[in-house]
């Protein structure tokens, strides 16, 4: 998967690009992540990336020249490269909310560019006239659109096939089904006076699923239930819920 990105400080992207399973992504081929900064596209002496807001206010907005020709830049250079036509992503709070759901849609695209904003944000005729879709990470608001792009990027490239590898796949099993996900032991056996739960040593691999499942559907039904809400539980998986509830009250 090829992801552009245009931002003002292309930097802060080694966090995704030079760590974990991100990084690993990267250094193996499987992601490709290239930058553009507004910055090299201001031609002035002072090298000018902001401008001021008509009808006043507080703050800035990023100036639409160097942002427009950096956003074509990546445009021209996803071109290059095979695939369908990029999807253009502006990250702000006024987007579409990203859930597990809304990464496994933009997982489906060959080739993504994402504008981080500065400022209080970018002239709205640039947003009519380059960007595809506006996302939002949460109701917050940052004081840059990077950390937001990191977040979509790195939400998505996990479910890149092969990223995980089989073994650790399974570990998004419980949110790809919309749910919590359930507690998770390691050693020791006994800390700090409390026990792993039996099961998890049973080595009754069919039991543990059962238990696993079970558990996120309590957590879930306990700490989200909006989230439930959205499901059509299976017969197991209200049997489930119904026993984990039953236990709660003794
Ligand atoms: N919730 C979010 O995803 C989000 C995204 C961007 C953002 N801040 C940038 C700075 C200026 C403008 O480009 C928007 N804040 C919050």
């Amino acid at each position: 998967m090829w992801f552009g990105v245009v931002s003002l400080f292309p930097d802060m992207f080694r966090a995704l690009t030079e760590h974990g399973v991100s990084g690993r992504a990267v250094k193996q081929g499987k992601v490709s992540v290239s930058c553009w900064n507004p910055r090299d596209y201001a031609y002035d002496n002072y090298q000018t990336v902001d401008d001021r807001p008509y009808g006043g206010g507080p703050g800035m907005l990023m100036k639409i020249q160097p942002l427009e020709e950096a956003i074509q830049a990546a445009r021209h250079s996803a071109d290059q490269q095979p695939g369908k036509p990029a999807k253009v992503i502006y990250l702000s709070p006024q987007g579409r909310k990203l859930d597990q759901q809304g990464a496994l849609e933009l997982l489906q695209e060959d080739k993504l560019i994402l504008v981080a904003g500065r400022y209080e944000g970018i002239d709205e005729r640039l947003i009519e006239r380059e960007i595809d879709e506006e996302w939002s990470i949460g109701d917050f608001v940052l004081s840059g659109g990077e950390m937001a792009a990191m977040t979509l990027m790195d939400t998505v490239i996990r479910l890149v096939p092969e990223v995980l590898g089989h073994n650790q796949s399974a570990e998004q099993d419980s949110f790809m089904d919309g749910l919590l996900d359930c507690p998770h032991y390691t050693r020791p056996e006994q800390y700090q006076g409390r026990a792993v739960p039996d099961v998890l040593l049973s080595g009754n691999h069919e039991k543990i699923r059962r238990w696993r499942l079970k558990q996120s559907l309590g957590r879930t039904w306990e700490r989200r239930p909006d989230l439930l809400d959205a499901l059509e539980l299976n017969n197991e998986q209200q049997t489930l819920l119904t026993e984990y509830l039953n236990e709660r009250e003794t």
